[in-house]
């Protein structure tokens, strides 16, 4: 079993030239002999760390210094990852999933991911009460963390939180979900709205691409013909219902000229409308999730239930193939980063639709996961490079989140979110030593190179020989501004539409 210590320290580190042991408090640290990685290059440098920034790469260290060492020799040295679609503390169809935003963030730290994205609900329809109360379950974070915000329905005070939450709150992405008839589910028209409600204030619309009402009906189907188990989930919600959603959502967005960005993209058939899209020009990012990668479908056929039930998510894990067809548009820059979806129940939550597949609640592990296996499936196995590791893990999302350079990268004024990464290592995934709070994995068993051997929050050493030390309430909310470069040329584009409009005619009334 796992050993969480709740407390903040420094690590074994030694020092240059001065005194040791080292105080708790001291806030220097060098990580000496490693490569350092950002999503541009590689380069032999040191790393300097100061007060949770980076105050210098190639350091000068004075003799007498205190300082923390951290040798790296023979390791990658990156920025940490960030997982751009999380689900902690988070509620579906009445059950609360497991990971708080203590646990969940502890698996993250484990795994080399140092900030997440939470997807924040309303409540009574409120935006502002929903913001209120993620950021109170928010206050024992150990890491840093931003926020998305679901849109459920439409009026005028959805419309004018939405600023709120933009100019005061720096949430910058909306989700809008096409799926969960009867609960989440929005139709056309909120979805129009928000999408041009979002442009106005430069923030991302969010899709879960789903066709709802087709579900609904496939749901149905399933249940008339008897097939209640965990496979009737995946036949009930094909691909060509995730494609006919995002092909929507992406020409609705395209109508409005906004930026459109596509979680957990599943499918061969949905990632062919992005890529379609992308070749118009469209600026449509996809975001496939570590499941929709590395896992395929088969267990949901499994005879024990609770094997089945624990792979069960929206959209599907689906069938073999799909998975390599998702690496391969990873690599080509089809899609651009890599979440995780991470949303924890249970056996006995999951256990819930033992009768009924419908009533099981959704969602997979991953945010513990998600930074060894995209580097065992994808650069060891020669489809990317280390730098581009880099950029799909951490880059492209405080890029896309416009938090970049401040996050993503190691360079000097930059977070001091580090890992230090031993390719030559190896990991196995074991649901006994997780850090996460499900009893489950769908990833049990893995194996695979590299290692995160230590991962550094704001300068701390948080995660080293295999042992944390996080502390409650030392994680950050990190707003992130409106706009950024997916707004870049959006009014030269409505301008030139406008313009082309051989519009209107002035006509004279003929005599009739
Ligand atoms: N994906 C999933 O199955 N669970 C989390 C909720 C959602 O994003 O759809
Ligand atoms: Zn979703």
């Amino acid at each position: 079993s796992h050993q969480l210590i709740c407390e903040v320290g420094t690590g074994n580190g030694g020092s240059i030239g001065g005194t040791s042991p080292l105080p708790a408090s001291l806030s220097k640290l060098l990580i000496k002999g490693g490569t350092v990685v950002n999503a541009h290059r590689q380069e032999r440098a040191d790393v300097y760390v100061e007060d949770g920034i980076i105050v210098a790469v190639k350091p000068n260290i004075k003799v007498g210094d205190e300082v923390t060492v951290l040798d790296a020799t023979g390791r990658y040295v990156m920025p940490g990852g960030i997982d751009p679609h999380t689900h902690l503390d988070a509620e579906f169809m009445g059950t609360v999933a497991v990971d708080d935003f203590f646990s969940g963030q502890a698996a993250a730290l484990a795994g080399g991911t140092t900030m997440h994205i939470d997807f924040v609900h309303p409540v009574n329809g409120s935006l502002m009460s929903g913001f209120e109360a993620y950021e109170k379950k928010a206050s024992k974070s150990c890491m840093d963390y931003g926020f998305h915000m679901v849109i459920r329905h439409w009026d005028e005070s959805v419309s004018k939180e939405m600023e709120i939450m933009v100019k005061e709150k720096g949430i910058k992405s909306f989700k809008f979900f096409m799926a969960y008839k009867g609960t989440f589910m929005v139709d056309d028209a909120v979805l129009l709205r928000g999408m041009k409600r979002c442009k106005s204030l430069g923030a991302l619309a969010m899709v879960h691409a789903e066709n709802g009402d087709a579900v609904f009906e496939g749901q149905k189907r399933m249940i008339e013909r008897g097939i209640t188990g965990p496979e009737g989930h995946a036949l009930s919600r094909p691909p060509m219902l995730e494609a006919e959603a995002t092909g929507r959502a992406i020409r609705l967005a395209s109508f409005v000229n906004t930026p459109l960005y596509v979680v957990h993209v599943m499918s061969i058939d949905a990632m062919e409308e992005i890529a379609k899209a992308r070749k118009t020009g469209q600026k449509v990012i996809g975001e496939p999730v570590v499941s929709g990668l590395v896992l395929d479908d088969s267990k949901l056929w499994d005879p024990d239930f609770i094997t089945a039930a624990k792979y069960v998510m929206s959209p599907p894990i689906r069938e073999s193939g799909h998975n390599k067809a998702l690496q391969a548009a990873l690599s080509t820059g089809v899609l651009q980063l890599v979440g995780t979806d991470h949303c924890t129940f249970n056996s006995s939550q999951k256990a819930f639709g033992i009768d009924d597949f419908r009533k099981i609640p959704n969602g997979v592990n991953g945010i513990e996961e998600r930074m060894h296996l995209v580097w065992d499936t994808m650069v060891e196995s020669g489809q990317i490079s280390v730098t581009d590791f880099v950029r799909i893990t951490s880059t492209e999302c405080a890029r896309i989140f416009n938090i970049y350079p401040r996050k993503g990268a190691i360079l000097v004024g930059s977070d001091a979110d580090i890992i230090i990464f031993n390719p030559n290592s190896s990991f196995e995934i074991n649901p006994r030593s997780h850090h996460s709070r499900t009893n489950t994995n769908v990833y049990e068993g893995r194996k695979g190179k590299g290692k995160v051997e230590v991962t550094i929050s704001r300068g701390r050493i948080v995660w080293k020989d295999d042992e944390l030390k996080v502390a409650p309430g030392s994680g950050k909310y990190i707003p992130m501004p409106p706009f950024g470069f997916l707004f870049d040329g959006i009014e030269k584009i409505d301008a030139k539409l406008v313009s082309s409009f051989k519009a209107p005619v002035h006509r004279f009334k003929s005599d009739v």
